[in-house]
């Protein structure tokens, strides 16, 4: 079953008075376990792709699969919980809570679903160990640098070992060498977790990695 089905999905936003049609029977899938990278040109709606298979933006027509499931169709709160769980998020800035440490906004997806266990604080060390971050577990956001927050958020998306990881340009604010270790960690915690990754980007270098490529242009997905 793929972890990820998208059929003839479009997408329109209301602008005033007038609608952005921004896709139009956008049709993609793939496997559990793939690393797909989707890139194109400013503005044509990669990143609402990547929030309707995230369940943060809906679609307007087609049909979503998500591990042979259709969130789309849940009510608010069964929906909230499938995000939380199965599916991890980065984002180009990191999103981390100013006033939790570090250890404490991993623990947040866990905490949108049930309490925390000692189980969840072993994983949460364990991912900072895996970025080595383990001596920033105390720390503040505001206190780490640009790179060490981008591992954190990372580490955030994986804490409930989500079928599926999103990124949104995860490394558009990081320096070239903070944003190769970025994506090194991104493509291989994916891997070793089994997790199905789909990557929004504007780098090359970042997009040259993955082993599966999408190109999005004229409301279309090509394997390129
Ligand atoms: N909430 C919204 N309301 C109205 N229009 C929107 C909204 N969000 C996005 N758009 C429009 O939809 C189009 C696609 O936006 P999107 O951010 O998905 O593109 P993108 O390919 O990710 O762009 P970029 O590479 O610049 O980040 C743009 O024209 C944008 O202005």
């Amino acid at each position: 079953m793929p972890a990820l089905q998208l059929t003839d999905v479009s997408k329109t936003y209301a602008a005033g008075a007038e609608t952005v049609e921004v896709l139009s029977g956008v049709s993609l899938a793939a496997e559990p376990g793939d690393a797909v990278v989707l890139t194109g040109p400013s503005g044509v709606g990669k990143s609402t792709l990547l929030y309707l298979v995230g369940l943060l933006e809906p679609p307007t027509g087609g049909r979503v699969e998500l591990f042979g499931e259709t969130p789309w169709d849940y009510d608010e709160r069964r929906q909230a919980k499938f995000r939380a769980e199965r599916i991890g998020f980065v984002f180009q800035d990191h999103h981390l809570l100013p006033q939790l440490t570090v250890t404490e906004n991993l623990l947040v997806p866990v905490l949108a679903g049930r309490t925390v266990t000692k189980a969840d604080e072993v994983r949460a060390a364990e991912l900072l160990d895996r970025v080595d971050l383990s001596h920033r577990a105390t720390h503040r956001p505001g206190r780490l640098s640009g790179g060490e927050r981008q591992r954190a958020a990372l580490c955030r998306a994986l804490i409930n070992e989500p079928g599926l990881l999103l990124a949104d340009e995860p490394t558009g604010n990081l320096d070239p060498a903070t944003a190769e270790t970025v994506g090194t960690l991104l493509l291989d915690l994916a891997k070793d977790a089994g997790t199905t990754l789909l990557c929004v980007t504007h780098s090359l270098d970042l997009a040259a990695r993955f082993p599966r490529k999408l190109a999005f242009a004229g409301g279309k997905v090509t394997e390129t």
